[in-house]
């Protein structure tokens, strides 16, 4: 099975889906490589809009793979995966063109950040999301935090990072974490939420995220996450960290 799926879906939207669901879509290399191919995709003359989702209808993205990055034990170690990933959420965060995270089920620390990363997020109903990372003994690291803290009003992202809470769709919604929150095809619920981008010359959508972009550089966005991703690998290599992890691969062991 292809860890992720690029199509292109009607009127201009690009698709990126992580297809590993039998990990609840979490995060490896090969998912980072594809993100950032279709990344680049998108910047292209006829797409429109870029939409990441998850495969199947349990998860968004578990964020990064537990199993793939255990062998990570020390800073430097865990900050190579962080940087990179850092790298690939800012390039997701200035693409000229408008995106949209749709979180077809639960979305928690990275998968988070992926999400934050994007312009706009809807949710399924029932779903759940949550920056988990301090429960893992670390922070955010892929630079979602510090999109977090810009996106969202400051009490209300420090609230959400701090508590490291799984939160419901209707929470997440009073946040303003999500923007709305869809029933039926996640494809369906994308285009009517995105329909009045779609319906938009591509000139225009890229003037516009020229000029939001323009804000990510005086606020020195691209700095900010590579610090964070600096910051989170030193926590990476502290036992504490380590032995939740530990804990977490020994109860996936017992269910196995
Ligand atoms: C900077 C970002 C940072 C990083 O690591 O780089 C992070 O993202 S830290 C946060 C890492 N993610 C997590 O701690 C989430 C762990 N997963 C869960 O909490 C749950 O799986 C949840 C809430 C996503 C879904 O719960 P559900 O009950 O629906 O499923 P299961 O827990 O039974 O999981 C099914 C199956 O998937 C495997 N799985 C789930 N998440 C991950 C993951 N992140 N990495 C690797 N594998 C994952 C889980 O082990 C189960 O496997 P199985 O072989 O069937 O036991």
């Amino acid at each position: 099975m292809d860890p992720y799926i690029i199509s292109k879906e009607k009127n201009g939207v690009l698709l990126f889906t992580i297809n590993r669901p039998d990990r609840r879509n979490a995060i490896n290399y090969e998912v980072m490589s594809g993100l950032e191919k279709a990344i680049d995709m998108a910047a292209g003359n006829d797409i429109k809009v870029f939409a990441i989702t998850g495969a199947g209808d349990q998860a968004f993205c578990s964020g990064g793979d537990l199993s793939a990055f255990h062998s990570l034990k020390t800073e430097t170690q865990a900050y190579g995966m962080l940087s990179r990933m850092a790298g690939i959420l800012y390039k997701l965060l200035v693409l000229p063109k408008p995106t949209i995270a749709i979180l077809n089920g639960s979305a928690v620390g990275g998968g988070c950040e992926i999400a934050s990363a994007c312009d706009f997020r809807i949710g399924r109903e029932g779903m759940k999301a949550g920056f988990v990372q301090g429960n893992l003994a670390i922070t955010t690291g892929w630079g979602g935090g510090s999109i977090l803290l810009e996106k969202l009003p400051q009490n209300i992202a420090m609230k959400m990072l701090l508590d490291a809470k799984i939160h419901t769709a209707e929470e997440l919604r009073d946040f303003g974490f999500i923007h709305q929150i869809y029933k039926d095809d996640p494809i369906d619920a994308c285009l009517s939420f995105m329909s009045g981008s779609l319906d938009k010359e591509t000139t225009v959508l890229e003037a516009y995220k020229t000029m939001l972009n323009k804000k990510w550089k005086l606020l020195s966005m691209r700095e900010r996450m590579e610090e964070e991703a600096a910051r989170c690998a030193v926590l990476w290599e502290d036992d504490a960290h380590h032995k939740k992890v530990d804990e977490f691969m020994n109860k996936k062991n017992k269910n196995n």
